[in-house]
């Protein structure tokens, strides 16, 4: 089982651990007893997490003051490595992925294609889910980048259900043989990969130049998924079109639009509550005006009275005697308005939600953060064998005719 696939209790030195300091911000590190983790907050040493269960808080006291800061530990998952990876390349997130792995039927008898594999975020779900992925990338440095990074997470290992492939797949197609720059361990006596995939997954400019070249390397007795991911709709115009050509059928285009729903309950405001807070403005309105001209006369005899004083008393004194008042001096003159009670618009004393004096309705408030690269999917499928086994028909038939029927009385 792979790395990322396998649970564990505790934290231990050398793991791939993942760091979640807000629901936005999760950073990986590799635990290493002499190293630590800093935030603007302060540093989190990482012998603290060693010997601690997978999700505990740590905390430390922040500095130069007495307060704490808090991270907590998470073990890696495909889900959670696609909200903290290193960014390469546009990537496909946790809406799309899932739902992609579902159409196309991934489970633990899928041979998968994915080109090309850019950051990696997908091969992570789908090495999870799946029998074997193969993963193509024409870029040498992401290639290798990519390749370092599923050795390190366990991706390629001795189960080996991963292969990565340094190609350009719309030139030189999906099939991989000795001598090709690839993961892929041969045997001695073995010239070429059996791929034999069921699913496959295009997330590439052209998906429509790489099409023609599925045929030599999907199963030919089932059905086959493809999954193309392109931003424009002009791409999908012309995927759809190299499907069609190609014998792929049931084309279908999807866009998953994700959003996150909230429950909570909202007060209700009627028209009374309006006029009433209409009134309350209006009053303070006019309370602000009648503060603000009492304020001005004080000012004002404050200043006379000075001027009278002022000619009764030394130049040298006059710095310590002329201080006009100031608009704090002005502030604590101010008459103390009674606070305002609560208006269900906005300012006011605050009500905890769902407070019984006042009437509430349950609404839905959506939040926006959820991510997700917006790209069209379009699906499509194929059976290469369409001609019945004659042998495996007749002995289905019989099977089900010499059953007894629990419909028949
Ligand atoms: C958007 S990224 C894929 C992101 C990936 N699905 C993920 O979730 O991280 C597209 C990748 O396809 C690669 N690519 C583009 N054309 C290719 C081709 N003809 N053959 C192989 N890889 C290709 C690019 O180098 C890039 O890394």
């Amino acid at each position: 089982m792979s790395y990322f696939g396998e649970f564990k209790d505790l934290i231990q030195e050398g793991d791939l651990a993942l760091v979640w300091i807000s629901r936005d911000n999760i950073k990986p590190i590799t635990v290493d007893s002499k190293e630590f983790f800093n935030t603007r907050y302060g540093s989190f040493p990482h012998r603290d997490m060693i010997g601690k269960p997978y999700g505990s808080q740590i905390a430390i006291r922040t500095k130069g003051s007495n307060k704490f800061a808090f991270i907590h530990v998470l073990q890696p998952t495909p889900e959670l490595w696609t909200l903290s990876l290193p960014h390469r390349t546009q990537i496909v997130y946790t809406p799309d992925s899932s739902y992609i792995m579902e159409r196309l039927n991934c489970g633990p008898n899928s041979n998968v294609i994915e080109a090309g594999t850019g950051s990696g975020s997908f091969s992570h779900a789908f090495a999870r889910n799946v029998k074997h992925l193969y993963s193509f990338e024409f870029h040498e440095a992401r290639y290798n980048q990519a390749k370092e990074e599923f050795e390190k997470h366990g991706l390629i290992n001795i189960e080996n259900n991963v292969t990565i492939t340094h190609r350009d797949v719309c030139e030189s197609g999906f099939t991989i043989k000795k001598g090709d720059v690839t993961s892929n361990q041969f045997k001695d006596d073995e010239e070429y990969v059996n791929l034999e995939a069921n699913a496959i997954f295009l997330d590439l400019p052209a998906p429509w130049e790489a099409l023609p070249h599925l045929d030599t390397v999907i199963s030919k007795d089932e059905s086959v998924g493809l999954c193309c991911f392109s931003p424009c709709i002009e791409q999908v115009d012309k995927t759809i079109e190299a499907m069609e050509k190609n014998g792929w059928i049931n084309i279908q285009m999807v866009e998953i639009q994700s959003k996150q729903y909230e429950s909570r309950r909202q007060m209700i405001r009627t028209l009374d509550d309006a006029l009433e807070r209409l009134r309350d403005i209006k009053s303070h309105k006019l309370e602000g005006v009648a503060r603000r001209k009492r304020e001005f006369e004080n000012m004002i005899n404050e200043e006379k009275k000075l001027d009278t004083n002022a000619n009764k008393i030394d130049k040298k004194d006059i710095s310590t005697q002329t201080e006009k008042p100031t608009s704090k001096k002005a502030q604590n003159n101010r008459p103390i308005i009674a606070k305002t009670k609560f208006n269900p618009f906005g300012k006011g004393s605050r009500v905890r939600e769902g407070d019984t004096n006042f009437q509430w309705k349950q609404v839905s408030k959506v939040e926006t953060e959820i991510k997700s690269h917006t790209s069209y999917l379009t699906f499509a499928f194929k059976t290469i064998t369409n001609t019945r086994d004659e042998e495996l028909f007749q002995k289905e038939l019989e099977f089900t005719t010499s059953k007894p029927s629990s419909h028949k009385k």
